[in-house]
């Protein structure tokens, strides 16, 4: 699956309940140019409801008409579509989205970034035309809907029957059914009684129908039980967290990553596999001076072979025996197989950038014996 054409990220949120300011005096038709002259910020505080939103918004002309299909002509499925725009405004909203998921915003878990572009599916259903042709209808609706949930239009999936029979009530006039449905984190309490006087009014603005003459259902759904793309939310998140665990490995699963790596270049030995047969090079020949002990400031121990003008044993033929290593000569060997384990580490956690945060690790067992 290609995930490299992705939607833009969207802001972390510190709540669920997005903040809009709605000028009092605006009108429907200015669902149009929504967007704001700056990403959406959350606000300290929750701002006074008011009848119309993003007066001031005429300027963003981030959203291009939207493609729209309809599966009846009383059920336009509008599919929100962004067009690629270089304007400043989109560029500070880009940057602003992307900074969300880098660096500073790394801590959003995938499931975060998932939840924020989630779907979410509105069906609204009423018995009343509006005076805008449909396409511009579902266009600022979603418009306004992606900002009332914070998330890109391309989230968003909003349909509207506007030939619905409907009553509501003993009465046959002006009604409507909204029905939302979006992941559980989406839905709750405070941020459905938010949302409720945000879509009322702006219904009321576009079709002209009182919020007492419409229903309002929030239905949350699981991860596991929305979808697109192929895929899950659930499963979404799941790939996202394989990709975030295979492109951090902890220091220990690049340690022994490392060390089996040199163990099975070493496995052409028939010795068996040991320890020792993933030590440094150093370590193989015990005749040379290994780099481990001289950085440690601890040089090799005299070997007893090389003391003075001691001759190599012989075979009663006269040929150089394979000596037995004597104690001393294990003890030597022992001492720099840990110490290049020592080196070894060490060396990982440098090239990791992790010494000024770990402690060296030590061949303290060893020392003692
Ligand atoms: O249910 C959802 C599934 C996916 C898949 C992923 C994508 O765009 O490929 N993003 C999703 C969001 C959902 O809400």
């Amino acid at each position: 699956m290609d995930h490299s054409t992705k939607k833009p990220s969207l802001p972390r949120l510190t709540t669920n309940i997005p903040l809009l300011q709605k000028p009092a005096n605006a009108s429907c038709d200015a669902l149009q140019t929504l967007g704001g002259n700056a990403p959406p910020v959350i606000m300290p505080e929750r701002p006074a409801r008011t009848s119309s939103m993003f007066k001031e918004d005429k300027h963003d002309e981030e959203n291009i008409i939207p493609s729209t299909r309809f599966t009846s002509e009383s059920m336009p499925i509008y599919v929100s579509q962004k067009s690629v725009d270089d304007s400043p405004l989109t560029k500070v909203k880009k940057l602003y989205y992307e900074d969300a998921f880098t660096a500073r915003g790394s801590h959003n878990s995938p499931k975060d970034r998932v939840t924020h572009e989630s779907v979410v599916v509105v069906e609204l259903k009423t018995n009343t035309k509006a005076k805008d042709d449909t396409p511009k209808l579902l266009s600022d609706f979603a418009h306004f809907l992606a900002q009332v949930y914070q998330r890109p239009e391309t989230s968003m999936l909003v349909t509207i029957d506007q030939n619905a029979d409907l009553l509501f009530g003993n009465t046959s006039g002006s009604a409507y059914l909204l029905k939302i449905t979006a992941l559980s984190s989406l839905i709750g309490p405070l941020t459905n009684l938010r949302n409720t006087g945000l879509i009322q009014s702006t219904i009321q603005e576009m079709f002209g129908i009182a919020p007492d003459k419409g229903v309002v259902i929030y239905t949350p759904v699981s991860e596991d039980n929305v979808a697109t793309n192929g895929t899950t939310a659930r499963s979404e998140i799941d790939r996202l967290e394989r990709i975030g665990s295979s492109n951090s490995p902890s220091i220990f699963k690049s340690i022994s990553r490392s060390m089996s790596r040199r163990m099975k270049s070493s496995s052409g030995n028939s010795a068996p596999l040991s320890l020792t047969s993933v030590m440094s090079p150093d370590v193989v020949n015990s005749t040379s001076t290994s780099p481990v002990a001289v950085t440690s400031g601890q040089g090799p121990l005299p070997r007893p072979d090389q003391a003075g003008d001691k001759k190599p044993i012989e075979s009663p033929k006269g040929e150089p025996v394979q000596q037995v290593p004597s104690k001393e000569e294990k003890f030597e060997r022992t001492l720099k197989k840990r110490e290049s384990l020592k080196s070894f580490v060490n060396r990982r956690l440098g090239e990791l950038g992790e010494l000024t945060t770990m402690k060296p690790f030590t061949a303290t067992k060893g020392k003692k014996d």
